[in-house]
């Protein structure tokens, strides 16, 4: 069999987002997450900055040179009454990295902060959903590397999400685009196993899943979409890309993002990782309109709007039915 072209990518990109792993678990179990609230009024908390920190440092380390679009930066560190902020993501930064001085941190952060698209660049969301991560439910370290504005590795580490089918909870998914898409316990990520999303012919019997935050996507314009293609039981509502581990694994078949409001533009971040590990479970991804997600402009998918994600089989009819249901 032909060696991958992306085989350190792909052990790098997964290492980094298990490694930042540990520093969310342990500060998620602190519940001192030290908030802040960004100027979308968004949150951010020790975790995000920290796990930017660890995964940015590890890719400039392998991959010098690199862009990588990530969602944070420093520049709310280096306010002076931040100053227990910056310590605190420092201390954790330092349980892995135990030569880790507050400069190297903050430069490691904004190694993040490319934002024009280049022929080789790196994603990164350090914590997708972080208002999940805030109530203690799901979130997701999500890192994928583009390659001419196509997505080519993605590694996406989802530390609370269980299973049906073991007592295991925490996994990181992976894909290489043509090589198909693993799991992997995140207590033994090396031990990747193949996933496929489900065959499921039937709309009727799909589980369907979308956000918990319903100013992220529009949950009576979905119930609509659900009443329309038959779909009796509720859905389940998970933060972050999650739920496209979710459908990648057979777990799901339909995930739905329908925007709130006109003017919202999906970042990169949110969903490159997800949609390559969907993709090669078998699945598919577009927008409500039916499009392709277009990765290469840069940090905002300024091409598309929301996001339907289905098992592939059941793709036509789910798109077909969001263009008829009333927003
Ligand atoms: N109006 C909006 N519509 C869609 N997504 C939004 C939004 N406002 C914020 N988001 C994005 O929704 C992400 C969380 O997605 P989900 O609802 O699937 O958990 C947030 O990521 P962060 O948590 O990284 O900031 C943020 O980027
Ligand atoms: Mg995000």
């Amino acid at each position: 069999m032909a060696t991958s072209p992306y085989s350190e990518e792909l052990r790098i990109a997964i290492e980094a987002v298990v490694e930042a792993s540990k520093i969310c678990r342990h500060i998620q179990s602190t519940e001192d997450f030290a908030e802040l609230s960004k100027n979308d009024k968004s949150p951010v908390t020790v975790a995000d900055f920290g796990s930017q920190a660890i995964v940015c440092k590890a890719i400039q380390e392998a991959f010098p040179g690199d862009p990588i679009i990530a969602e944070e930066d420093s520049a709310a560190l280096r306010l002076p009454d931040q100053i227990s902020v910056l310590e605190r993501v420092v201390k954790e930064v330092k349980k892995l990295q135990p030569a880790a001085s507050k400069e190297d941190v903050l430069s490691w952060i904004d190694q993040g902060v490319s934002r024009d698209p280049a022929p080789r660049t790196w994603t990164l969301d350090p914590i997708d959903g972080t208002k999940g991560f805030l109530r203690k439910e799901q979130y997701a370290i999500a890192l994928a590397l583009l390659i001419d504005g196509q997505v080519q590795v993605a590694a996406l580490a989802c530390p609370n999400l269980d299973t049906a089918e073991s007592d295991d909870v925490g996994f990181v998914f992976s894909a290489v685009r043509g090589e198909g898409a693993f799991v992997a316990s995140l207590s033994s990520p090396n031990d990747r196993r193949s996933i496929q999303t489900s065959d499921c012919t039937s709309a009727k019997e799909a589980r369907f899943c979308e956000s918990v935050e319903s100013g992220h996507s529009d949950h009576s314009w979905s119930s609509e979409i659900a009443k329309q293609l038959g779909i009796s039981r509720d859905s389940v509502r998970l933060d972050s890309q999650a739920k496209y581990a979710v459908v990648a694994r057979g777990e799901a078949e339909i995930y739905l993002r329908l925007p709130t409001k006109p003017g919202y533009v999906e970042k990169i971040w949110d969903h490159a990782a997800g949609c390559l590990v969907i993709e090669e479970a078998g699945g598919t991804v577009t927008d409500v309109h039916g499009y392709p997600l277009d990765f290469s402009k840069g940090a905002l998918l300024s091409e598309n709007q929301g996001v339907i994600a289905t098992n592939g089989t059941l793709h036509e009819e789910v798109a077909a039915a969001v263009k008829n249901g009333t927003a």
